[in-house]
């Protein structure tokens, strides 16, 4: 048996509607570059990452002027739902060598604020897993959940509750089982493996390794990546 690989492969082919910036957010420049091109060097700053595979959207028309010097694998295989981007981006791998036992560490491209320290500590909890895993923070804040009209409805036992970030990893044979199974209803790789009946391995994270999502977000994203 070959000894398997590790590939990343980053989901960018989002319009970011929450994030109000009026294009897509992964090319709104938060301080200096793009916010893909943050989160693509704290990839490519981990040496056992083979290759990064940026999945963009088939329409997408401005990656090449946003990241000019970008020397690895990026294809326009993204689809309507962030499950389908990733199917597309699996595909993808397997046309470039991947094979089932190989682990794909699938990473939002909105979290720009991803250390490659992170991803090592990903891959050292989970590369002896029977199942994978994915980064994560326990919630410490009192949960709610609630109504349309913005009110309580209930307060939420949080003591096992975690907040799921990226990256996910997963071999690629069973996390393309598993969202070809559950389909766009998929948000992340591991609820898809858990509708298996699997249980991945939930790795502590920070929570800098937050989401971009809101027009508040790139802000908090800037003063972040330039004070570290
Ligand atoms: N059809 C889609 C939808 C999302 N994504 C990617 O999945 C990641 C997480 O999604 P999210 O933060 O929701 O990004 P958007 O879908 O762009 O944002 P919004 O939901 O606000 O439109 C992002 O890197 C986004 O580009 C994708 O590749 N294909
Ligand atoms: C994958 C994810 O970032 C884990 O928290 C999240 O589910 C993505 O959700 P979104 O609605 O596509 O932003």
């Amino acid at each position: 048996m070959t000894t398997p690989r590790f590939f990343a492969l980053v989901p960018a082919a989002g319009i970011g509607e929450r994030s109000g910036a009026g294009m897509p957010k992964q090319y709104v420049d938060i301080a200096g570059k793009p916010m893909l091109a943050h989160t693509l060097a704290a990839l490519a700053a981990v040496p056992r990452v083979a290759h990064t595979l940026v999945v963009l959207s088939p329409d997408d028309d401005r990656f090449e002027a946003a990241l000019p010097h970008h020397q690895g694998w990026v294809a326009r295989v993204g689809g309507g739902s962030r499950a389908e981007s990733v199917l597309g981006g699996l595909a993808e791998l397997r046309r470039r060598g991947a094979t089932d036992d190989d682990w794909v560490l699938v990473h939002d491209a909105a979290r720009c604020l991803l250390r490659p320290e992170w991803v090592d500590a990903l891959i050292d909890a989970c590369a002896d897993d029977a199942v994978g895993g994915l980064l994560a923070q326990p919630i410490a804040d009192t949960l709610k959940a609630g109504d349309a009209e913005g009110r309580v409805t209930a307060t939420v036992d949080r003591r096992d509750k975690w907040a799921a970030q990226t990256p996910q990893m997963f071999r690629l044979g069973l996390v393309e089982r598993a969202l070809t199974a559950m389909g766009a209803a998929a948000t992340d790789e591991a609820s898809a493996v858990e509708a298996l009946g699997l249980a991945p391995r939930l790795v502590r994270a920070s929570m800098a390794n937050f989401k971009v999502t809101w027009p508040e977000d790139f802000a908090l994203a800037a003063h972040l990546l330039e004070t570290k």
